[in-house]
């Protein structure tokens, strides 16, 4: 099969899935969600900030909190050897489940590393979780592997979190998300928090990261210039439900619904070609991102 074709199959399935927050006024966060995720796709998740794209990517990892409730649906992980309902995980499955098959890199992930213990003993004890068997040997190689392959010097794995930028703390993180090879990454804002440069170097590298070692990722902002830039397909949220579902080139020239128009007109400087600096890096492109924010 080809990769074209993978791209085709389904790896996560969102069926009608609702999430409400049970406080005075309960809140429904997510509505009767329907999504599906191919193998290998970029998806990107767009829409302003309350619309629920945090509550729906935790739900999906099972990560959300009382008050919040899954109140409906079914999450199905489709592995190569087989489904996985989600929401029926053991809480030790659910374990063996996250980082191994899917797993997240947060806005302020770069800040959840532990400050007292080196890249090194991060990666070793996540590795090791999963993996008890692995040797002394497997887990060095293992762990500057995925260090060089975000683009940190392997030197650093004696570093602790507080020598490292912030930039670099988050490329460590994003390391760590992808050190069991999972299928699926979900990146919530993963890089808001970085300075434009630093931000964009990191896109590029997660674009070619998974055309080299082809996971999904479901990439979560309210940045939807940058998300025209590195997605295959885009799902826009309003108010918990995602209102419409296209490819980032149709949904930037021929958006349906009235609300994906009135946010791609909030971007004044979306008038460039789409993804021509991402995709191919060429740096007399129109920057489009750059444009936006200047
Ligand atoms: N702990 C909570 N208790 C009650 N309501 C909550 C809680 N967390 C979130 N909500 C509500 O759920 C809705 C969706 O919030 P969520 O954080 O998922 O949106 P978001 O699109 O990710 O926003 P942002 O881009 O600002 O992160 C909002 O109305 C929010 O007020």
């Amino acid at each position: 099969m080809t990769a074209a074709d993978r791209r085709t199959e389904p790896v996560l399935t969102l069926d009608d899935l609702t999430v409400v927050y049970e406080t005075e006024q309960p809140v429904t966060a997510v509505k009767h969600a329907n999504l599906t995720l191919h193998r290998g796709e970029i998806l990107g998740l767009a829409g302003e900030s309350g619309c629920g794209k945090t509550t729906l990517a935790y739900a999906i990892n099972r990560l959300h909190r009382p008050p919040a409730r899954i109140a409906s649906g079914r999450i199905t992980f489709h592995g190569d050897d087989g489904d996985i309902d989600i929401l029926a995980l053991e809480d030790r499955e659910l374990r063996a489940f996250r980082w191994e098959r899917l797993s997240m890199v947060f806005q302020g992930a770069m800040n959840a590393l532990n400050p007292v213990t080196t890249v090194r003993a991060q990666l070793k004890d996540t590795l090791l979780a999963h993996r008890p068997r692995m040797s002394r040997k497997e887990i060095r190689e293992r762990s500057e592997d995925v260090l060089k392959r975000v683009g940190v010097d392997p030197r650093r794995l004696g570093s602790y979190p507080h020598e490292l930028s912030g930039g670099m703390r988050q490329r460590v993180m994003i390391a760590m998300a992808m050190l069991l090879e999972p299928q699926i990454m979900i990146m919530d804002e993963p890089t808001t928090a970085l300075d434009v440069v630093v931000q964009r170097d990191i896109l590029r590298e997660i674009v070619r990261l998974r055309d080299e070692l082809d996971f999904a990722v479901v990439f979560i902002t309210h940045d939807l210039p940058l998300l025209l830039e590195i997605s295959d397909r885009i799902a826009v949220m309003l108010e918990g439900e995602i209102v419409e579902l296209e490819t980032a080139d149709r949904l930037y020239r021929d958006a349906q619904h009235p609300y994906t128009r009135k946010l791609l007109g909030s971007f004044p400087s979306l008038s460039g070609e789409r993804g021509a600096f991402i995709r191919t890096g060429i740096d007399e492109t129109t920057d489009i991102l750059a444009e936006e924010r200047a």
